[in-house]
């Protein structure tokens, strides 16, 4: 049985979208009716929803890749796609959802609570809902988005009020099955507990959760034994009770020296929570001064009872209440579980008072991470164009944006009349000035995207060309015969046209300053070579 999970990291992808539909209407005695593709579906979201039936991450440990589903393709006939499924993940109340470098995405507490880890990417459109009354009939639909796709890091804290702590074997797990109805596995041997067990008390009115957390050792918070594993599960604990082995016969132990074993793990845990430990953020105080409560287990065996009495003016001269108990003998439980409840009811009511006053005052002590949007419910963001030395094609003006590099995605690069409605695009979402302000100049190289998965291409501003080759049906004059011809001509003429105007700015770069311009030629996507039937 793996031991770590309530730690999984999870792939996720959100689903594609479909892509949308170049179609032209038939009807009898009208052939060419109007342009009727419908737009792709759109994707679907991974969504994480705590259930309250759920209570570890085990199922995701065992398959941890999860996608949601596909839009379809538009149709003709103004058929829109159908948009991908959800995928709802269950999770347990007090997980956390992280990014891949560590951030907090989401801190799911409360029976309602969900996050979307993974966005769908938006269905294309189709070519009826790209017609304009420049563009009648467009020979193009838009590409359906790819959904989001990340490693996200789940992490489970148990939200219990009391935690129960000590080394393995202590009788932790003996103690919350006689305190409560929980009938977790009890064996002589250590590590015996690899996930929390849960245990409901009721104490005269109070009424309160026990967590049984994995044994712990010395160097666990530097992730010694289970370490960190068990640590975490204490963090959201209002009273932390150490129970100590009075009957332990391994050498150098005894329930003092334990007690600062473990107090001093406890300490060290505190100090790596840095702003974790902050009690805005847990709505607790800080671990280090949560109330503590001291257990002297096993007393029905002679020896123990002797330890017991021996240590408890020590531990109680610390100021810690001591219960001396046995969990097998059952004795001395209900002086404790009352104690407890005591406590649990003190913590509670220094408490803020809601769950929404405690958001409230955190979402105020810090800014609330929500994952990046992406698709059609983001906010856009503008541009930003800079300068950079591209390892293959030196000096080349990268685009980044939102709003661009969702259109290089949406284009369908083997369409001319495609390419025109993104370089529109770029001319009227004020990428083009953006380049002209950067200092790009025309026959430049210009990547928009990252390095890695942009697409490089020479830039023609529309703003110097732009004018006098708009045809009169607002179609791009460099594509001018899109729909006398096939695809491939199409293509073959774009490159041509490409190649010459290339040739040309060789000359005058030939001219200029040496080394500074770089070969970029035609839409590549990538950074790679031409396309195979460029030149033919
Ligand atoms: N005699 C005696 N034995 C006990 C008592 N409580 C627990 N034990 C024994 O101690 C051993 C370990 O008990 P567990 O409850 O599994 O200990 P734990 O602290 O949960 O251990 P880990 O899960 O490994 O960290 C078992 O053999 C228990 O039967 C007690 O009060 N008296
Ligand atoms: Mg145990």
């Amino acid at each position: 049985m793996p031991s770590f999970i309530d730690r999984v990291v999870l792939h996720v992808a959100g689903g594609d979208g479909g892509d949308g539909c170049t179609s032209i209407h038939r009807e009898k005695f009208k052939p060419l009716a109007g342009p009727d593709g419908g737009d792709g579906g759109h994707g679907g979201d991974v969504i994480l929803a705590v259930d309250p039936r759920t209570t570890t991450l085990l199922s995701y440990h065992r398959s941890p890749h999860r996608s949601a589903g596909k839009g379809t393709p538009g149709m003709g006939d103004w058929r829109r796609g159908v948009d991908g499924k959800d995928v709802i993940l269950p999770v347990p109340e007090g997980t956390v959802v992280k990014d891949d470098e560590g951030r907090v995405l989401a801190d799911l507490v409360g029976a309602d609570a969900r996050v979307v880890v993974a966005q769908g990417g938006t269905g294309g459109r189709g070519n009826f809902s790209l017609a304009s009354s420049k563009r009648r009939a467009p020979g193009f639909h838009l590409l359906g988005e790819p959904g989001q796709v990340r490693d996200i890091t789940l992490e489970l804290k148990t939200i219990a009020d009391v935690a129960l702590v000590g080394y393995p074997s202590a009788g932790k797990s003996s103690l919350i099955a006689a305190m409560s109805a929980a009938r977790p596995k009890i064996a002589d041997y250590p590590f015996t507990t690899l996930v929390p067990n849960l245990g409901v008390v009721e104490a005269g009115q109070t009424r309160y959760t026990i967590a049984d957390v994995p044994g712990l050792i010395p160097g666990a918070s530097e992730g010694k034994g289970l370490g960190l594993e068990f640590l975490r599960h204490i963090e959201r604990c209002a009273v932390i009770v150490h129970v100590l082995d009075c009957a332990t016969l391994e050498p150098g132990r005894d329930p003092l020296s334990d007690l600062d074993t473990i107090e001093a793990e406890l300490a060290a845990y505190s100090e790596r929570l840095g702003d974790d430990n902050d009690p805005l953020f847990t709505g607790r105080v800080p671990l280090m001064e949560r109330p503590r409560v001291v257990v002297l287990n096993k007393a029905d065996v002679p020896d123990a009872a002797e330890l017991a009495e021996f240590v408890t003016d020590d531990i109680a001269a610390r100021g810690l209440p001591v219960f001396t108990i046995s969990a097998v003998a059952r004795t001395g439980l209900r002086e404790l579980s009352f104690a407890l409840a005591e406590r649990v009811g003190a913590a509670r009511a220094a408490q803020p008072a809601s769950a929404a006053e405690l958001a409230q005052q955190r979402e105020a002590a810090r800014p609330v991470i929500r994952p990046a949007a992406v698709g059609r419910r983001g906010k856009e963001d503008i541009a930003v164009v800079r300068p950079i030395n591209h390892p293959t094609e030196g000096r080349v003006y990268q685009v980044r944006g939102e709003r661009p590099e969702r259109w290089i995605l949406q284009t369908d690069f083997s369409n001319n009349e495609a390419i025109g409605y993104l370089a529109d695009r770029l001319a009227t979402g004020g990428v083009e000035d953006l380049l002209v302000r950067a200092g790009a100049r025309a026959g430049d190289a210009v990547l928009i995207g990252a390095i890695d998965g942009g697409v490089l291409f020479t830039w023609e501003p529309t703003m110097t060309t732009g004018a006098e080759l708009l045809g009169a049906r607002g179609t791009d004059m460099r594509v001018e015969d899109y729909h006398r011809r096939t695809n491939a001509e199409r293509r073959t003429r774009y490159h041509e046209r490409m190649d010459a105007k290339e040739a040309a700015r060789q000359e005058l770069r030939d001219e200029a300053a040496e080394g500074i311009w770089t070969d970029a030629s035609s839409w590549s996507r990538g950074g790679g070579g031409d396309d195979e039937e460029a030149g033919s």
